[in-house]
């Protein structure tokens, strides 16, 4: 097997080129800042981003996007904000190959509203794309934990593709046609983990969060019908699945985000501090601005988006959310 690329050197990226280095791949991962890729390659670890995780001897790793040339496929795994700069200076760089490319970032794109796979058919159109998501830690997959995920692509043989190079004895990627429902859920349940995390932040208890995560999945069932998913890919891995996981635990960068809001943090503030990404504060805004286009209720969504750009308070918000019409469940 020829090599694949990883290209964004965060957790993820670096999780996913580990995995795929121990399983025996040759793998290139790459960084867009020359001195961190060559600390890394000479450390053998992402210190960073993925302290205390020894790079496999299959792991390499450049800073030079032509080196894509070299690889069968790439996992890019950039963040959803700068990801059509990125995919652009790639297609640049293997002149417009028809690679195979797994998008493995989870947002929509402010201004255009774009799911990543539309910004893959607009930067690259010859690219072959792929999105891998559902419920995954970085750590957790770094230290070989049993993981689950989603490999959707309209194309069977893109799907054949990476569920052969993805799968290993502790990743069991599952094959789904569905693209678009795969993403969105990716995307909307980061949003809905702030929600989650706020309630943690402030103190409501369980109670109040198992009513967040039911309410939320709704509100992703609604926007993912509405933009043409489907209905079993939202409740399967990369939808209700991810939910779940993110809505639970403080391992979350968006829970996390949310719980220190809850507890009094200035979200612009908290996010300057972080050197990690929490996707769900970017998508919040696209996601309800196409929801309100689509005719589509979002309201926890539309609360997080109010407190994230600092339109509305916590207080408010959910004062907002328990004070709405009585309504049917449905
Ligand atoms: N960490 C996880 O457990 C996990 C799991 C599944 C999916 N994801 C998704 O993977 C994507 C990447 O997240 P991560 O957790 O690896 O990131 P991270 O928070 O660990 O690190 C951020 C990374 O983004 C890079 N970055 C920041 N601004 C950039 C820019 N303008 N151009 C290029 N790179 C930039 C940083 O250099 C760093 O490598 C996100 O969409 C995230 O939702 C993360
Ligand atoms: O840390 P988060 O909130 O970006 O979540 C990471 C993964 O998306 C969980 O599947």
């Amino acid at each position: 097997m020829a090599k694949l690329m990883v290209a964004g050197a965060g957790s993820w990226g670096t999780a996913l080129a580990v995995l795929m280095a121990e399983a025996g791949r040759e793998t290139v991962l790459w960084c867009r800042d020359k001195e961190r890729a060559l600390q890394m390659a000479t450390a053998r670890e992402n210190a960073r981003y993925l302290g205390g995780v020894a790079f496999p001897e299959a792991l390499s790793v450049t800073s030079v996007a032509s080196d894509l040339k070299d690889a069968e496929g790439l996992l890019f795994v950039v963040p959803a904000q700068a990801a059509r700069g990125w995919l652009e200076r790639f297609r640049e760089a293997t002149s417009g190959a028809d690679l195979p490319v797994a998008l493995c970032c989870k947002g929509l794109e402010r201004g255009s509203m774009a799911p990543m796979h539309k910004v893959l058919s607009e930067t690259w159109p010859e690219a072959k794309g792929s999105v891998l998501s559902g419920p995954s830690f970085a750590a957790d997959v770094a230290r070989g934990l049993p993981t689950a995920v989603t490999l959707a692509s309209e194309d069977e043989a893109q799907r054949s593709f990476w569920l052969e190079r993805l799968s290993t004895p502790t990743f069991r990627p599952y094959a789904s046609d569905d693209p678009l429902g795969a993403e969105l859920g990716g995307a909307v349940k980061n949003v809905l983990a702030i929600a989650c995390g706020i309630a943690v932040g402030k103190g409501f208890g369980e109670s109040a969060k198992a009513a967040l995560i039911a309410r939320g999945f709704a509100e992703l069932q609604r926007f993912g019908l509405a933009m043409g998913a489907k209905p079993e890919t939202l409740a399967g891995l990369s939808g209700l699945g991810d939910l779940v996981l993110t809505c639970n635990s403080p391992q979350s960068r968006n829970f996390s985000l949310g719980m220190a809001i809850g507890e009094g943090a200035d979200p612009a503030t908290y996010l300057e501090s972080q050197k990690s990404v929490a996707e769900g504060a970017a998508t919040a805004g696209p996601l309800t601005e196409q929801a309100r286009a689509l005719g589509c209720e979002m309201p926890i969504s539309e609360g997080v988006a109010a407190v994230i750009d600092g339109r509305q308070g916590v207080d408010e918000a959910i004062g907002g959310l328990m004070n709405r019409p009585l309504r049917s469940e449905a």
